[in-house]
C-alpha cells in the first residue's frame, strides 16, 4: 500500500520550517522529506524527527547558489572541487538525520561546454558520491526535471536519466521519478513507472499542470499508486505540491492511506 512522506519545503508554508514538524505530525503523516536541511544545524532537525517519531525519507545535497538560479553542479565542469566538499556536507546532515536516500541536483547546462563535457562530469561526480554514501548504506538519486519550469536542466526525461544510471554502473544510484515532471516532458505514465521500477528509488507527486493536490488536474493518481504497488515500489511517496488552499483543507486524498 502506498505510503506518503509530507514535502516540508512545499507543504505547511504558512508557518517557520521547524514548526512545519509538528503540523506534518499533526496532518497523520509518519515520514518527511524537503530541499534543504542546511539552514538549521543537525542536530535541531535529528531532535524534530525523533521528536515527532518521523522518518527523514530524502534531502537534496547543497544545489550551489540556489537565489542566483543555480540548480545543482553535479554535471558542470570544473566544479568538481566543490561537488566533493557538497559530498561531505550531505554525508553529514545524512548520518545525523539517519536518511538513506540524497538528492544529487545535476545542474542547469553550461553553454560554453558540450554534451559529452556534461555526461562525462555527471558520471564521475555521482560515482565519487555513490562510493562514498555507499559506505554508510545511503542511495544517491538523481531526477529529471521538467524544461518548462527549469530551463535547460541537465536532465530533463526520465527513460535519459535512467540511461545515465546504467552508465554510471553503481547498484545504490536510483531514479527519483517525479510524477509531475515526468508528466510533462514523458507522459505514458503507466508504462514509464513499470519499464523503470528497477532503478526507481524515490517517487515525488504533484497534479499537472498547476503543481496542486494530486487530487485535481490531468493525472489519475489512484490508478499510479496501484501501479506502483504492482510493480513493487515499497519506499515513501513525497507530497511535492503546492497546496491550492491551506495544507490541511487539500488533505483529504491522503487520509485513506495514513
Ligand atoms: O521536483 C523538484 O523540484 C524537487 O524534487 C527538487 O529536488 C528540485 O527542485
Ligand atoms: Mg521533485
Amino acid at each position: 500500500m502506498a505510503k506518503f512522506a509530507a514535502n516540508l519545503t512545499m507543504l505547511f508554508t504558512d508557518v517557520p520550517f521547524l514548526e512545519r514538524f509538528e503540523r506534518a505530525h499533526n496532518a497523520g503523516f509518519k515520514a518527511v522529506e524537503y530541499l534543504f536541511p542546511y539552514a538549521f544545524d543537525a542536530d535541531v532537525l535529528a531532535s524534530k524527527l525523533e521528536q515527532y517519531g518521523f522518518e527523514q525519507a530524502l534531502f537534496n545535497m547543497p544545489p550551489g547558489n540556489w537565489d542566483a538560479g543555480e540548480r545543482g553542479f553535479a554535471a558542470i565542469p570544473g566544479r568538481e572541487k566543490e561537488f566533493q566538499q557538497s559530498v561531505e556536507t550531505a554525508l553529514t546532515y545524512a548520518k545525523a538525520l539517519n536518511c538513506k536516500k540524497v538528492h544529487a541536483m545535476s545542474g542547469i547546462v553550461d553553454q560554453n561546454f558540450t554534451r559529452e563535457e556534461h555526461i562525462n562530469t555527471f558520471i564521475n561526480n555521482i560515482r565519487f558520491a555513490a562510493d562514498e554514501f555507499a559506505t554508510h548504506g545511503i542511495e544517491l538519486m538523481i531526477e529529471p526535471l521538467n524544461n518548462r519550469d527549469v530551463p535547460n536542466y541537465f536532465i530533463a526525461h526520465q527513460r535519459e536519466a535512467a540511461e545515465l544510471i546504467r552508465q554510471v554502473d553503481r547498484p545504490n544510484v536510483k531514479l527519483q521519478l517525479d510524477i509531475y515532471h515526468a508528466q510533462i516532458m514523458d507522459g505514458d505514465l503507466t508504462h514509464l513507472i513499470q519499464d523503470l521500477a528497477d532503478v526507481t528509488g524515490h517517487i515525488q507527486i504533484a497534479s499537472v499542470p498547476k503543481r496542486h493536490e494530486p487530487s485535481e488536474g490531468e493525472i489519475n493518481y489512484p490508478h499510479l499508486f496501484n501501479i506502483l504497488d504492482e510493480s513493487g515500489y515499497k519506499g515513501w511517496i513525497g507530497c511535492e505540491y503546492n497546496p491550492k488552499n491551506t495544507t490541511e483543507s487539500g488533505l483529504a486524498w491522503v487520509k485513506p492511506y495514513l
